[in-house]
């Protein structure tokens, strides 16, 4: 069964970029609908739902807060029956948990995207129970038209991926605020610190996607021995600070999105 038509069920930050992704990739407007109880506008060709519509959708793509998803599911289960697969991009909710509460959807898939699938450059991490193999090569095309498909095996990894690769742009932009604040405090414009490191990180990140070399192997290359870089990798490599604070970066938001999942009640 294709995965044709998909209702989109929470309209904020991040569904938006996806379907601004998917537009941009030349994928009709009129695959999709939304529903939000509020909303006013949506893209042009695409269809807005104030009320729960009266029809079959092939796919049901949730995007609410994980936190919404108690308050939701009863309003939402009726349209989500053996034809219809649920989408969920929502962080730490897990396919058991999904499952529980939709349990009659013919299948169930997360989906985890970050905010470039805008610009359709997000790793999209994807876990799956109950498709066919039509809908899980639809799935991996819609994953590629915003960026990549990479699909787990083992779903015990998707929040340690969700805070890789989910959250990761955030801890990025932390980065590069915090490199631009740190020249900015060492007296160059601030405006002018923005530009450069913003503008850094991307030509850094093209060059480690086009690259044959290891990101390691990269950092060794810019370091000419005993210049300028080695001495600021001493600053970071100094008791592995750098490696130390990220990996308790990446463990806090893995945590979390158990967390969520106890909260949602989605364990036990
Ligand atoms: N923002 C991000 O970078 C990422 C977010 N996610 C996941 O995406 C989901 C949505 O996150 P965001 O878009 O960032 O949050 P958001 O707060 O921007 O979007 C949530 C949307 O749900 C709508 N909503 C609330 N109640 C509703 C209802 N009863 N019916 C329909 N819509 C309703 C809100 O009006 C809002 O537009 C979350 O589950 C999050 O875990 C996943 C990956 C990355
Ligand atoms: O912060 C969150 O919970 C979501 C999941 C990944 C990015 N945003």
């Amino acid at each position: 069964m294709a995965l044709d038509k998909i209702l989109i069920v929470g309209f904020g930050k991040m569904a938006q970029a996806m379907v601004e992704g998917w537009l941009a990739s030349g994928i009709s407007p009129d695959r999709f609908a939304i529903y939000h109880p509020r909303r006013s506008e949506a893209p042009a060709g695409i269809a807005l739902h104030n009320e729960w519509p009266d029809e079959h959708f092939d796919a049901v793509l949730l995007a609410v807060k994980p936190q919404m998803l108690g308050e939701l599911a009863p309003q939402l289960e009726p349209l989500i029956g053996p034809d219809t697969v649920l989408v969920s991009v929502l962080a730490g909710i897990d396919l058991a948990g999904l499952r529980r509460v939709f349990p009659r959807a013919g299948g169930i898939a997360r989906f985890m995207p970050n905010l470039a699938v805008a610009l359709r450059k997000s790793p999209n991490a994807l876990a799956a129970t109950g498709l066919d193999d039509a809908q899980r090569e639809e799935l991996t095309r819609l994953a590629e038209a915003v960026g990549s498909a990479e699909w787990l095996d083992d779903e015990s990894q998707f929040n340690l991926v969700t805070a890789l690769a989910g959250s990761g742009p955030g801890f990025v932009f932390r980065f590069i605020d915090a490199l631009a604040g740190g020249a900015a405090d060492m007296g160059l414009d601030r405006a002018q610190a923005d530009r450069l490191a913003t503008a850094m990180v991307e030509g850094a990140s093209a060059l480690a996607g086009a690259s044959e070399h290891s990101a390691a192997e990269l950092a060794a290359r810019v370091a000419s021995k005993g210049g300028m870089t080695q001495k600021g990798l001493d600053v970071l490599d100094d008791g592995a600070a750098l490696q130390e604070l990220l990996r308790e970066c990446l463990r806090a938001a893995r945590d979390r999105g158990a967390e969520m999942a106890e909260m949602a009640g989605d364990k036990g």
